[in-house]
């Protein structure tokens, strides 16, 4: 078996106001994305989303079922996304059909689809992030070149948070998965602030393009009882749907965020005002 994979289970408001640092980075902190030749999943019980890293290395990986996902296909009722996050370009054979990814494409896979990820060169393996939510019904599998992807400016450099959005599921239709990247500009350095919540809708956040030594002190929490947990590069967090999701980091710094749950609509958020933070 060339898989690894944990679960997560959801947590109340409650407890994670009455969680320590240890605790927080155990429910929500998701670090050892990418491994060498494995694919590494957490199964989240929030809207069952599954966050995971593939690196495929000399030899192909297959994205075999997991126990948890309880059926003898991985994608029988699921679908997946695919986002290229760094290293050499990737195949991605999903069905009958390959697709090659660059860095920062996206991949979206149908349900029912057989998926394994190659990597072009063993010597410079593609680091893969990888989404999967349950699915009602199979859409076709698209390939999104980050170039094609609708792109919005906003922030502004007087308040550290100079970014481009870009959304990758305007285009392309989803069964669940709301899917985006954010570029912090140099010198900016706060992502989703002032932050909001989305009871309908888990969200998933991935911080990568950080240099090593540099951090994010990502925001969670309930808007009036707020939590840090301090992230490196290339590590993943998850934000119930309770909680904000924002970050500052001691750089710029890009990051994948990706969402399931009750709507696709990416501005279907509910404000959580500076001055009622806590
Ligand atoms: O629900 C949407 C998400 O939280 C992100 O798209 C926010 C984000 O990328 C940003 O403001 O920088
Ligand atoms: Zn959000």
């Amino acid at each position: 078996m060339t898989i690894d994979h944990e679960t997560r289970f959801a947590v109340h408001p409650d407890a994670a106001a009455a969680m320590g640092t240890e605790d927080l980075r155990r429910h929500f902190l998701i670090q050892d994305l990418f491994q060498p030749g494995r694919i590494r999943l957490t199964y989240t019980h929030y809207d069952r989303m599954i966050v995971g890293g593939a690196v495929p290395g000399a030899d192909p990986l297959p994205l075999e079922t997991i126990r948890p996902n309880g059926t003898a296909r991985f994608l029988e009722r699921r679908e997946l996304v695919v986002v290229h996050v760094g290293g050499g370009a990737a195949e991605i054979r999903a069905g009958e059909e390959s697709h090659a990814l660059q860095p920062r494409d996206m991949l979206y896979v149908g349900m029912g689809q057989e998926v394994t990820f190659r990597s072009a060169d063993a010597g410079d393996p593609a680091r893969l992030y990888l989404l999967s939510a349950p699915a009602h019904r199979t859409l076709p599998t698209r390939h999104l070149p980050h170039a094609a992807a609708k792109r919005m400016d906003l922030g502004a450099r007087a308040t550290a948070n100079e970014r481009s959005i870009f959304q990758y599921t305007t285009t392309i239709e989803t069964c669940q998965i709301v899917v985006g990247m954010t570029q912090l500009a140099e010198g900016s350095v706060w992502n989703t602030m002032p932050a909001h919540i989305h009871d309908r809708r888990m969200e998933a956040y991935l911080y990568f393009d950080l240099p090593l030594e540099a951090r994010v002190f990502h925001m969670m929490g309930a808007p009036h009882e707020t939590r840090y947990i301090v992230m490196a590069n290339e590590e993943a967090v998850v934000s119930p749907p309770w909680s904000i999701h924002s970050g500052c980091g001691t750089s710029a710094y890009a990051f994948v965020w990706a969402m399931a749950g009750d709507n696709v609509d990416y501005t279907d958020m509910d404000p959580a005002p500076l001055k009622d933070m806590r």
